[in-house]
């Protein structure tokens, strides 16, 4: 794999997909967040109407990051995808936001409310739609909204029969990790247990760095990008979803160490603080976004699938900080497109900070 073309290889992945995605896939991601923003302004509810505004505006980010995917599909696919990775993403990040609300942080309503990102990717099974258990929904609709413009957006891949089944196993691994670390407040023995059950067998992954893979939406993501092409099989499906196993405990870890200080003040979960200490932390993710990258040049377009890896560890090392610790060696890690990306999403955090505070 690390042969003599391989940093030509590298440059002209990033080259691309820096092109495509700044000049096609950006401006079409900027109009589908437009619209999610239209549909939450219509939540005749004030409360939800504000948490849906307020979290479309605050994980813009995680918005635009999952749009970077799009940069997989040729033109003819491109739209649709890119619907799907956004509507996708803002489900994600909307019923992340209500569940860690006291109302909805009980299993049965918060596997209730999830049971969306399900609906989202499987347009071949009828939608459950009843997300919040009650006759009217209180948002007015509009979760169901995001989840009917994600399925009819999947439906339109041309390999996403492929795809369903092992995307909707993921979704389920996302669910069932999002129950457990929002309704087990204090007591972490079951996620513990479940985390160490879902380790692949053979892997050297910790509880916690298993499930963090399973919170990961980045292996959804690429099923669908996957799904953009026509000669996509079931076996070709589960290939994506495993490689990307230590691309997503990377994805959730940075995510956890981004988040440290804030949840070390407000007590929520961490990830990464069942590390030993800072070192430990550093160590194991450079070895993540090591074996990230190395399963990734190992897909179907891998040099693309190890540029975005890259783009998405220095999209939270440009956000974490103490970087000046940590960011060095896993950036080394994530290979010769990292330096670029951390400038260049250095430069769009400036940006935004500039206007509002943002991730
Ligand atoms: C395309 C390309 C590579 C071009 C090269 C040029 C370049 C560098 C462009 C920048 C493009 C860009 C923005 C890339 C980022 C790539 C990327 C894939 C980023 C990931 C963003 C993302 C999808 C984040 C989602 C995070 C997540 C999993 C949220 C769901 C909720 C959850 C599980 C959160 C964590 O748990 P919790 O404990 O609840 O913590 P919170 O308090 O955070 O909720």
């Amino acid at each position: 794999m690390h042969t003599e073309t391989q940093p030509i290889a590298a440059a002209a992945a990033f080259a691309l997909a820096a092109a495509r995605y700044w000049s096609a896939v950006w401006p079409l991601a900027a109009c589908e967040i437009r619209r999610c923003h239209q549909l939450a302004a219509a939540i005749p509810d004030p409360r939800l109407r504000a948490a849906a505004q307020e979290n479309l505006r605050d994980e813009r980010g995680n918005l635009e990051g999952a749009a970077a995917y799009a940069v997989l599909a040729g033109r003819g696919h491109r739209r649709p995808l890119l619907e799907a990775l956004v509507g996708f993403q803002a489900i994600y990040d909307y019923v992340d936001t209500l569940v860690e609300h006291p109302d909805h942080a009980e299993p049965t309503r918060a596997r209730r409310l999830h049971q969306a990102l399900a609906d989202a990717v499987s347009p071949a099974t009828p939608p459950t739609r009843d997300y919040y258990g009650t006759v009217h929904a209180p948002d007015g609709g509009y979760l169901t909204a995001l989840v009917s413009r994600c399925r009819s957006a999947v439906a339109l891949l041309p390999g996403h029969r492929a795809a369903e089944p092992v995307a909707g196993e993921r979704v389920a691994r996302m669910i069932a990790y999002q129950v457990h670390n929002h309704t087990e407040q204090t007591d972490r023995t079951a996620l513990a247990a479940w985390g160490a059950a879902i380790a692949p067998p053979g892997s050297d992954l910790r509880w916690w760095e298993s499930a963090a893979a399973a919170a990961s939406s980045l292996a959804v993501f690429a099923l669908l990008a996957h799904a953009a092409r026509k000669d996509l099989t079931g076996a070709a499906a589960s290939e994506i979803a495993e490689a990307y196993v230590p691309a997503g405990a990377l994805h959730v870890l940075l995510d956890s160490l981004a988040d440290r200080t804030a949840d070390e003040r407000t007590g929520d979960h961490s990830l990464v603080s069942h590390y030993r200490d800072q070192a430990e932390t550093t160590a194991r993710l450079t070895e993540l976004a090591t074996t990230a990258r190395e399963r990734a040049l190992q897909l179907p377009a891998g040099a693309t699938h190890a540029t975005i890896i890259a783009a998405m560890g220095c999209y939270y090392l440009a956000a974490v900080d103490d970087a000046p610790r940590a960011a060095p060696a896993i950036a080394a890690a994530l290979g010769p497109t990292a330096r670029p990306s951390l400038l260049i999403l250095r430069v769009r955090r400036a940006l935004a900070h500039r206007s509002a505070p943002a991730r």
